[in-house]
């Protein structure tokens, strides 16, 4: 199952790219025997101050019709990491894509959260939307170790 993290705003190199992409990376290579992967990061960027509605429709052009839509947002559904996996594990037998879309400054259009599948949060506090990237690529990472039996995940 491809994995696409839709994001809004460009993220220039610095720590939260590298650790965006080393844990992608991780993903990738840990997640490829059980049919998880590859994982990218798309980045869409409307005209500045035209809203989160313009951002809407630019991820909803970027959302496969036939994906498993996950919006990011802090008042959906916690999850324990070995139940995310599990999600993951079973998207992957339904589905070629997954799509997580993290909001910019305003936060996720009605029209984009309206469609998803589930609303995910990582905990009340609204967190920077960069740092959201950088958990939700640990936590797929995570999420990959906890389906293959690795040593990462100790809870
Ligand atoms: C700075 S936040 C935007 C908050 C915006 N003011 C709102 O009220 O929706 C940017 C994005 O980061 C993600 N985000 C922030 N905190 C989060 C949390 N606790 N759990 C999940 N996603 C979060 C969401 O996708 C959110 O749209």
């Amino acid at each position: 199952m491809r994995v696409t993290i839709l994001a809004v705003g460009r993220l220039r190199a610095g720590p939260e790219r590298t650790l965006i992409d080393d844990f992608l990376l991780r993903f990738d290579r840990t997640g490829r025997a059980l049919g998880l992967g590859p994982a990218q990061v798309v980045e869409v960027e409307a005209k500045p101050g035209a809203g989160m509605a313009a951002e809407g429709v630019l991820q909803i052009a970027r959302i496969p019709k036939d994906a498993w839509l996950c919006c990011l947002d802090e008042r959906g559904e916690l999850l324990p990491s070995p139940a995310f996996a599990s999600r993951l594990d079973r998207w992957k037998d339904e589905r070629r894509d997954a799509v997580f879309v993290i909001g910019g400054a305003d936060g996720i259009d009605p029209s984009v959260r309206g469609r998803a599948d589930l609303l995910l949060s990582f905990g009340p506090m609204v967190w920077p939307h960069m740092l959201v990237r950088v958990m939700l690529a640990e936590q797929l990472y995570r999420a990959a170790t906890i389906l293959s039996g690795g040593p990462y995940h100790r809870a």
